[in-house]
């Protein structure tokens, strides 16, 4: 598989004008593939495998935030960076989730081709499946490449993107209080 890819990264290297066999980028098709594989491995991993139990019982029914897990990930429609800060907060019905996993979670879909929007769904649904909350809100403030390197060139637009489910979205109080609690650096 690395090598199939090594190969197309070839054609891409010649495509582009520039010598494979030079001493510089010998090896770059190889490396380059291995860098793809390692930014969509998301697609290699489970929810299931991923969360590995960590899921606890407890009587807490406050608002649980976790704030500012960084975030890497690829836009599906230049494969190119978008990076950013994921916040996510939920209210727990009788369980909490192992703290690393929310970073897990963020991880095992941002490391996908994708959009945005779709990725900040994707995570408040994973984390809503896991938790059985009672509510789920995920926030995304990503910079994207394409936007910076190329197209329109724009170096300080930033993006944000949200969804809530539950209580989030039915209870004006509690999406404003997660709105402070994330605003409130
Ligand atoms: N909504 C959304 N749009 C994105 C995301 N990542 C990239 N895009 C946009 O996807 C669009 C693709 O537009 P096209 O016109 O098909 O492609 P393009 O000619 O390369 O567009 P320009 O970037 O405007 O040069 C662009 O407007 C990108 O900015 C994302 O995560 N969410
Ligand atoms: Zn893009």
């Amino acid at each position: 598989m690395t090598e199939e890819l090594a190969n197309h990264y070839r054609h891409i290297i010649s495509g582009l004008g520039e010598d494979p066999q030079r001493e510089g980028l010998r090896d770059t098709p190889k490396r380059a593939a291995k860098a793809m594989q390692f930014l969509t491995r998301g697609y290699h991993q489970s929810l299931e495998e991923l969360i590995n139990g960590a899921v606890f019982e407890s009587e807490t029914d406050e608002m649980v935030l976790v704030k500012d897990i960084e975030l890497y990930s690829m836009c599906e429609h230049h494969l190119l960076p978008f990076i950013g800060k994921c916040h996510i907060a939920y209210l727990p019905n009788g369980r909490v989730l192992g703290l690393s996993k929310f970073a897990r979670i963020v991880d095992m879909y941002a490391r996908r081709m994708q959009i945005q929007e779709n990725l900040t769904r994707q995570i408040a649904e994973a984390v809503l499946q896991v938790t059985e909350a009672r509510g789920v809100a995920v926030v995304i403030e990503a910079k994207h490449m394409c936007m910076m390197m190329r197209g329109v060139e724009k170096q300080n637009s930033s993006m944000t993107s949200s969804v809530m489910l539950g209580a989030f979205r039915e209870n004006q109080p509690t999406r404003q209080e997660f709105l402070t609690l994330v605003n409130g650096r």
